[in-house]
């Protein structure tokens, strides 16, 4: 049966884990600890600690598999969920697939795009780099290898011995759970018996079950299915003196138990689902020995061990060497155990040498250690930026800005345009005066009213600069006749109606557009959603309304493949919001303010008040630009520079804004403070 989601107990779930906050908090100190939060018992911890301090460095790590994000998507939490495991600084994962849903979920839900930086993977999350660490975790191997020199083990293994002698044992150890699929891993050993009968008086699958943790019905059938093959298994194939299926449902020590481990020629885990699964790893090192320990297997004699894993728990990626299979297919586990068992001994001992060391150097404190680091280094900022918390609740985020990066205040910035007598007012259309998500983009009538009030003040020159064709941004500020255009990223310029339009352009060669259209047509055909924008001076992809996912991993496909491809041709290739762009080279917003910044200096009228506004990368050229123009004495070094990005993200404007609307206020308030047109 498929159970339903219960609110009474999420909010228990969330009752108990801000419990366990208050404990937490009682013990802690902010400024110097660490907190390292561990597993899916604890997934929304990180609000509430998050709430109580702004910069505690906080990581998370789930020893779990995280769904795919078709299953998780169906969760009537699943957003309460993710903003909360976004409060920590870094999450964990066991697996790179585990990690990958994760990732695809918060892209799907949440609109968040992950990069990869130097081999480190982020998601920006309200100014804050949130890190994605993937690695498994390991063994302690001091503590198996203590039990390894245990008096007890050596006793133990010495009467297994003679219990099982000349008999190759296959063995499972499991907690009694519904995902362990340990009747799968039955009905492949009686398949074993089936398909090769030499093994039958010879096989024998050693199955350690510890006791069910839980109740419930879903458990009790799996436990009468496990008694029901147990039983089958042993009336068709028992022998005198021979068992094929050996049953051990009671607790087992650590060293009892590796004491199995030792005599066994092959652990076989069969589970459909697990986080992790350390039983390959502990069975390896007990293969391995330890120096010092009286049993004969710990000999010098080179030491061999076999593996066959479920390809659906955590471990499976690490163990190379290791026979994979989906347990869920009896006949190929059963083929993957013959295999596993009749390998030549030489092969055997290779695959074993290569885990040994993998699982030896990869021990549980080398994974705590390296998690550890990747704290210090994803939180060695905390202390130095501006923090602080917004939003109710489970929308409860930290917003963290570096210091040098603010707010721009409305008051600021009309006392410096009151104050000055040269203004360079540049605005980017697209997502800073046209909200991204308006079908219809003619700007509104408040947008060329605000527009035209700026232009008609003397003081100012006012340039719409943007990505855009000249003919649509020439239709829609037709009413703004002082407007100055820059259209296709500074392509073609003109400083107002009655000017013409100037060609900036450096190169007529458009022989590239042979090389570069059928590429883009080849991912608009394979991308469902997708089209191609044909623009007088370059191409553009769109993916805004392909798949989110699949669009942006195209996007950076295509990105890379135009690179290659247009390698030594005249242009540039760019990627945008939700685009991707092939321009020609030396056309930037950046080489237009400079343009615009020569001219104002050239007439005699160096500008003394700059605002440059834009929300995308092709904007953060104009911010640039600003500096080159102090630098070289265009503009001078003022307090009344502006350069502002749309929304809290890494920039290199000094100021933001949170949206468009933030835009036009601002716009509106300088266009109250401007002076009225000269009468004729
Ligand atoms: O420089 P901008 O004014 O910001 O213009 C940049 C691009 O704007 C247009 O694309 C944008 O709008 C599309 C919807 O009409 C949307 O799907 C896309 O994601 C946006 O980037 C324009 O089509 C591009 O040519 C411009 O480069």
């Amino acid at each position: 049966m498929v159970g339903r989601f219960d609110r009474s107990l999420w909010e228990a779930y969330v009752a108990a884990n801000k419990i366990f906050s208050q404990r937490v908090i009682e013990v802690i100190n902010p400024e110097d600890d660490y907190v390292w939060i561990h597993d899916y018992h604890l997934m929304v911890l990180p609000t509430f600690l998050r709430r109580r301090f702004n910069r505690l460095r906080m990581g998370f790590f789930l020893h779990s598999p995280f769904p795919s994000s078709e299953i998780y998507r169906t969760l009537p939490v699943r957003e309460e969920i993710l903003k909360a495991l976004l409060n920590s600084d870094l999450i964990g994962f066991h697996t790179f697939d585990y990690a990958r849903h994760f990732l695809s979920c918060c892209s799907r839900m949440l609109g968040l795009e992950y990069q990869s930086k130097r081999g480190y993977i982020g998601l920006e999350y309200y100014g804050r780099t949130v890190g994605i660490k993937i690695m498994p975790v390991g063994i302690h191997m001091g503590q198996i290898q203590s039990v390894l020199k245990l008096a007890d083990k050596d006793w133990r293994v010495g009467e297994l011995k003679q219990q099982f002698e000349g008999k190759t044992i296959l063995l499972g150890v499991d907690d009694m759970d519904i995902f362990k699929g340990i009747n799968l891993k039955l009905l492949a050993m009686e398949q074993l018996l089936k398909q090769h009968p030499k093994w039958q008086g010879r096989a024998i699958l050693v199955q350690i079950t510890n006791p069910a943790r839980g109740r419930g019905r879903d458990l009790e059938e799996v436990q009468a299915e496990i008694q029901e093959s147990c039983r089958r298994i042993n009336d068709t194939f028992r022998l005198p003196g021979y068992e094929p299926v050996i049953f051990i449902d009671r607790p087992v020590s650590l060293s009892e138990r590796s004491a199995y481990f030792t005599i066994a020629e092959c652990v076989v885990v069969a589970a459909v689902r697990d986080g992790m699964n350390l039983t390959p790893y502990e069975y390896i090192v007990c293969r391995q020995g330890v120096s010092g320990s009286e049993s004969s297997s710990e000999s010098s004699d080179p030491k061999k061990s076999m593996l066959v894993v479920s390809e659906f728990i955590g471990c499976s990626p690490s163990l190379s060497g290791a026979i994979r299979v989906n347990p869920w297919n009896i006949e190929a586990t059963a083929e993957a155990m013959n295999e596993a068992i009749s390998m030549a001994d030489s092969e055997k001992q290779l695959r074993h040498e290569k885990h040994y060391r993998y699982v030896s150097t990869h021990d549980v404190a080398y994974w705590s250690r390296s998690f550890y680091q990747d704290m210090e280094r994803t939180c060695k900022d905390h202390f130095r930026r501006r923090c602080w918390g917004i939003g109710l609740s489970f929308g409860f985020r930290v917003v963290a800005l570096d210091p040098n990066f603010k707010k721009l205040n409305i008051d600021q910035i009309e006392s410096a345009y009151i104050k000055s007598k040269n203004r360079a007012i540049l605005l980017d259309y697209d997502g800073t005066v046209m909200p991204q998500t308006t079908i219809n983009k003619t700007p509104t009538q408040e947008v060329i009213s605000i527009i035209n009030t700026l232009c008609s003040d003397v003081k100012n020159t006012v340039f719409v600069v943007s990505g855009r064709g000249r003919d649509s941004l020439g239709t829609w500020f037709a009413p703004c006749q002082k407007l100055g255009i820059a259209a296709e990223h500074g392509y073609f310029m003109r400083w107002s109606v009655d000017k013409d339009w100037e060609n900036c352009g450096q190169s007529n060669d458009f022989g590239w557009i042979q090389i570069a259209e059928p590429v883009m047509k080849l991912y608009t055909e394979a991308t469902d959603g997708s089209s191609i924008e044909k623009k007088e001076s370059g191409l553009v992809w769109h993916h805004r309304d392909a798949d989110p996912g699949f669009g942006a991993a195209q996007a950076k496909e295509l990105l890379d493949h135009l690179e290659s491809v247009l390698a030594n041709e005249p242009v540039a290739v760019k990627s945008g919001q939700c685009i991707v762009e092939v321009k020609p080279q030396g056309i930037s917003k950046g080489s237009v303010a400079e343009k615009i910044f020569t001219s104002m200096a050239e007439s005699g009228r160096q500008a003394d008040f700059v605002l440059c506004i834009g929300d995308d990368r092709s904007d953060e050229d104009m911010f640039e630009s600003i500096d080159n123009a102090i630098a070289s004495d265009i503009l001078t070094s003022s307090k009344s520079v502006f350069a502002c990005t749309v929304g809290q993200k890494p920039s290199k404007a000094k100021y933001y804004l949170d949206d468009t609307s933030d835009v036009i206020n601002m716009l509106q308030a300088l266009a109250e403070a401007s002076d009225p047109p000269p009468s004729p």
